[in-house]
């Protein structure tokens, strides 16, 4: 008879994967070469993916339970913004080495964290080694009502414009997460950094607003490469302009500080990206319904501005005057 396996790669995505894929009967225990989804009744399934890598989304010695959120949770943003409910994900790893049982732990800690705050499971996935940085792919699967995706690209001139949360406050972590001595330069006290950082660390995507989103947006993205960039990308995609007030977008308290502090901090809220927020085009007429449902959800939303016709997108700063944001936003192969 063959010994059970303790060591090696089965052992490996056994003790560390099986458990978060145990409340998902298609993923067979992960013991099979697929996983069976079955879509729910009269729904359509929302596919999407988005890698994160060591370097690029994250820092090699952030902590594994911070890593594994984020990569989930980068995901679960895409779905929210299409008003989906997620159901599912799949995993996709490339280690350089195989990683210490610690470090292990702490991702499928941080997988199961974020797993029970989305609402999803893992069905499936890849494990191999590879030279170079750890990447992490995830490909997620949700579920919208049949014919009810909400677009990027419907969006109508005369559509307000609203986001949720508060823009900036991940891209100026990022910042003080490469040098902490910043803080100061900003005007912010330990705690004020520590809460920046964490929201650089762990994307908090806003389920609750999903519902909000299916019924009264649109149109609708998350921001993940900055809100300038993004909504152009919203605008080009549907054909209108979009104007952005400057002074309507939502700062948190901390990032209010760091762009009192230092002016020009505020293009960094404007493009830093990470956000993870929600872009949402509603027409006029349906807005104030859009309000009082996502003040039911418990999400905070801000009108920040508002479609018209043509194609340029423009941005007024925090005085009114028009900024100069081309250009600006993440680019994975900037010209
Ligand atoms: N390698 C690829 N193969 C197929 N489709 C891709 C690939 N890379 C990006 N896309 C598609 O391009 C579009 C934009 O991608 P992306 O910028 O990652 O979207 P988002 O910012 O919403 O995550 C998406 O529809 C995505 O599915
Ligand atoms: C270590 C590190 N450096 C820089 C950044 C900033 N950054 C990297 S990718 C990115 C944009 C979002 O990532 P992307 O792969 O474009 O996600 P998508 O738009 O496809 O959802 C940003 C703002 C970061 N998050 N971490
Ligand atoms: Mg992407
Ligand atoms: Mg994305
Ligand atoms: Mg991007």
């Amino acid at each position: 008879m063959a010994e059970r396996e303790t060591r090696g790669e089965d052992a490996l995505i056994q003790a560390t994967f099986a458990p978060l894929a145990s409340g998902f009967p298609g993923a067979f225990g992960l013991k099979d070469d697929c996983a069976l989804l079955t879509p729910p009744a009269g729904m359509d399934l929302v596919l999407t993916t988005d890698a994160v890598a060591e370097g690029v989304h994250f820092f090699a010695d952030d902590a594994a339970h911070d890593i594994a959120w984020k990569a989930l949770a980068v995901n679960v943003s895409d779905l929210v913004a299409k008003g989906a409910r997620p159901l599912a994900y799949l995993l996709a790893l490339s280690f350089p080495d195989r990683p210490d049982d610690a470090w292990l732990a702490g991702f499928q800690a941080g997988l199961a964290d974020a797993q029970a705050a989305f609402g999803l499971s893992l069905a499936g996935g890849d494990t191999d080694r590879r030279p170079g940085p750890l990447s992490i792919g995830v490909t997620a699967v949700g579920a919208v009502p049949h014919g009810r995706f909400v677009q990027r690209g419907t969006a109508q001139p005369g559509d307000l414009l609203f986001l949720s949360g508060t823009l900036g406050d991940a891209a100026l972590g990022l910042l003080l997460r490469q040098d902490r001595a910043r803080a100061a330069q900003m005007g912010l006290d330990d705690v004020s950094a520590r809460a920046l950082v964490g929201r650089y660390l762990r994307p908090q995507p806003k389920l609750s607003l999903a519902p909000a989103i299916l019924e009264f947006a649109s149109a609708a993205m998350d921001v993940s490469d900055g809100l300038v960039k993004d909504c152009g990308r919203l605008a080009r995609a549907s054909g209108v302009s979009a104007r952005i007030e400057g002074v309507r977008v939502p700062l948190s308290e901390p990032a209010r500080t760091a762009v009192e502090h230092s002016p020009d901090l505020f293009q960094v809220v404007l493009s830093g990206g990470d956000d993870y927020e929600v872009l949402a085009a509603v027409p006029p007429d349906r807005a104030d319904a859009f309000r009082d449902a996502a003040a039911k959800s418990g999400v905070a939303v801000a009108e920040v501005g508002q479609c018209g016709d043509g194609q340029d997108v423009t941005v007024a700063g925090r005085d009114g005057r028009a900024l100069d944001v081309a250009g600006g936003g993440w680019d994975h192969f900037p010209s």
